[in-house]
């Protein structure tokens, strides 16, 4: 069993890294660099300023814009974290590029963290003028999932564990649901986060179901503290940097820090939790100072090496760094393993589970870990959930703990012509499970403490079978009650519905010049309307920085950041992708589609609006063409227009008043 699932999920990765990797090279290859720059994907026009060894040994570059161009600034956008390729323009075959991760971005200054393997490439970037970056695809998370299924291939029976028994389904997962005395830390938690915590404690395998703004985080903060306190070892994994952060930044609140250690490179942590990053503590602190020493005289030895001139010259330098590393990497390895073994809460991503430091780990001891918690399940490819269980087998892992949510947004996929992969991958371990042993096992959070009742009702009906119930603390909250707001029907208002299908609010195609491939829509009445709404809200005092303004389509994002920064730059706009897991006081949702035809393109997909209509707490503002939407073919949107039309304000814009 664990061969044919396994053998399934191998084709459909490799098959996804293939079309991931070709839609980024169809890209990077049919669009100049102006393009690429413009469509955030490359940054031109770069000198190399410095090199130096940042945390854990890393080998930085530090790039600023080259004096050659006018410019004293950088045109583009790359973020921390992202992978990129230094490249110089020279069309020779060994023209120096490089590869690394983002880990500081301004204006002026980027700087970038590279593998030691490339400390030649990048020592020769300083013979080299109008250097420029391109983003590229990680083709890390895809080896680690594909090394996990093979290693699941080889099993010749089924693995002897029972969490992974019950994933591939041999015996049948029955549940215990019994009120267990369980002392709460925290005990203001409401009944159904107390019972999902019960079930957890339990149980060898639990879902929880928190739908938004139902204090998933909470429970599961609370769920690790009850476990750590039965002395138990948990490894805490999410599919991305900020899902995991989110629980370590509140689980710094509440457990001994010594005890919490987060895996992973620095460059991709919040901030606030770098002072557990596994990279930075082996270096700061008691247990770094065995390794500062030599640090100071590798960055001694690199100073010297920047200053040669001649290639032969810099090499035999080179040698020297290189066995000052070697030595570098011995005393930090003992360091490292001490850090894992004290640590008693270890937090990383799925694949970062997988890190060399953890599972060399097993050379001292042959158990890590107790249980398993998983957040963001639903947004996680199943092969991903297996890196940790499979990385961790010798732990014999007696407990899994799985918490998202199936009606908020799915795990990316890139494949497009393969429907065989496409559903293979979109179902995910949260859904599968449940499909295999029915609601047996999932403890829904019942009570949201963000929304009023008005914003979340429709959420609630159409997507959690009407259970999801409104605290009573935000149930009846409008932008009125803001400190600052004034009281008036802008404010007063929970849900507004400007109607735009009187005909003045024509979508567009972003741009027909080649550039198809990521070509997107807007409607730039839309967002004047927003600029309208959000104008008035602001007279009537409401913060800019309370106001949150989502569309769908990223050429209307771009539109609407011209259309409202220039006049109050702290309005944020994003997809709804950038808005997942975030709340604002106000949203204002740009939807965009309006023709004739009812076509409505991304708006069918039901999760993307479910999350981006429940990030407003106190109003949501909702500009859209209720015809187009009604007539379309879409179910969802039929039903959510004639719900707005009896339960929202709906308003008749006139351009007039508008621009
Ligand atoms: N039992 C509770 N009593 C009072 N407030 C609560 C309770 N549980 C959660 N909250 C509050 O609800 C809000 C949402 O909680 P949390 O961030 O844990 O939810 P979440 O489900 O992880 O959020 P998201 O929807 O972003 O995934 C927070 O402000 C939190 O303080």
């Amino acid at each position: 069993m664990n061969k044919v699932l396994a053998e399934k999920f191998l084709k459909c990765i490799t098959h996804e890294q293939s079309q991931d990797t070709e839609l980024t090279t169809r890209l990077l290859e049919s669009l100049p660099i102006a393009q690429l720059v413009a469509k955030g994907l490359a940054i031109n026009h770069l000198a190399l300023q410095n090199v130096r060894t940042g945390l854990a040994g890393k080998l930085y570059l530090e790039l600023g814009p080259d004096p050659a161009f006018s410019a004293d600034y950088l045109r583009g956008e790359v973020k921390n974290g992202d992978l990129v390729l230094i490249k110089s323009p020279s069309s020779k075959k060994d023209s120096p590029t490089c590869e690394g991760v983002v880990t500081k971005s301004t204006d002026k200054l980027l700087t970038i963290a590279i593998d030691e393997s490339q400390e030649n490439e990048a020592l020769n970037l300083y013979n080299s003028s109008r250097l420029y970056l391109l983003k590229t695809t990680n083709t890390i998370t895809y080896k680690r999932m594909q090394s996990t299924m093979r290693k699941l291939c080889e099993f010749d029976a089924t693995p002897n564990n029972d969490i992974i028994q019950y994933l591939i389904g041999t015996p049948e997962f029955i549940a215990q649901n019994q009120k267990l005395n369980t002392k709460f830390f925290n005990e203001s938690l409401n009944a159904s986060q107390k019972k999902a915590i019960d079930f957890s404690l339990q149980n060898k395998m639990s879902i929880i179901h928190g739908p938004p703004g139902t204090g998933k985080t909470h429970t599961l903060v609370e769920l690790i503290r009850q476990l750590y306190s039965q002395g138990q070892r948990v490894l805490v994994c999410g599919p991305s940097n900020i899902s995991v952060d989110t629980i370590l930044e509140r689980l710094a609140v509440v457990l001994p820090n010594e005890h919490l250690l987060r895996i992973g490179h620095p460059a991709r942590l919040l901030e606030r939790n770098l002072a557990h990053s596994l990279e930075v503590l082996s270096k700061t602190g008691d247990a770094g100072a065995i390794v500062r020493d030599i640090s100071k005289e590798i960055d001694e030895t690199i100073a010297k090496v920047k200053k040669l001139k001649s290639f032969k010259d810099r090499r035999e330098s080179w040698k020297e760094v290189k066995e000052l590393r070697k030595e570098l990497r011995l005393r930090e390895r003992k360091v490292i393993a001490d850090l894992i073994l004290s640590a008693r809460v270890i937090v990383s991503t799925l694949h970062g589970s997988s890190a060399r430091e953890l599972v060399n780990c097993y050379s001292h001891t042959d158990h890590l870990f107790d249980t398993l918690v998983i957040d963001e399940v639903s947004q996680s490819l199943e092969p991903q959930c297996w890196i940790p269980l499979i990385s961790h087998y010798k732990s014999n892992i007696q407990k899994l703990v799985l918490a998202g949510d199936d009606k908020q947004l799915p795990p990316t996929i890139k494949t497009e012509n393969n429907e065989d992969v496409k559903e293979t991958l979109s179902r995910t371990l949260f859904d599968r499970l449940l499909q295999k042993y029915g609601d047996s096992f999932r403890n829904l959070l019942d009570t949201q403490y963000r929304m009023n009742t008005s914003i979340m009702e429709f959420s609630s009906q159409e997507m959690y079978g009407g259970k999801l119930k409104a605290a009573e603390s935000v149930a009846r909250w409008t932008l009125a009650d803001l400190p600052t707001a004034e009281c008036n029907d802008e404010t007063e208002a929970p849900l507004i519905w400007y109607d735009t299908q009187a005909g003045d609010f024509p979508e567009k195609d972003e741009d027909q010049d080649g550039a198809s491939l990521t070509s997107s829509k807007l409607n730039e009445n839309e967002a004047h309307l927003a600029l309208f709404h959000v104008s008035n809200l602001i007279s009537s005092n409401v913060p800019q920085n309370a106001v949150g303004i989502i569309s769908p389509y990223s050429a209307q994002v771009s539109f609407l950041k011209k259309t409202i920064h220039t006049k109050y730059p702290s309005v944020e706009i994003a997809t709804v992708d950038g808005f997942q897991g975030r709340e604002k006081e106000v949203i204002v949702l740009s939807l965009v589609r309006s023709n004739d035809s009812f076509e409505v393109g991304f708006l069918s997909d039901e999760r993307r609006l479910n999350v981006a209509m429940t990030r407003p707490k106190k109003q949501l503002c909702v500009i859209g063409n209720m015809e187009t939407l009604e007539r379309s073919k879409v179910k969802f949107l039929k039903d959510w227009v004639r719900w707005s039309e009896e339960n929202s304000e709906v308003r008749y814009p006139d351009l007039s008043d508008i621009l």
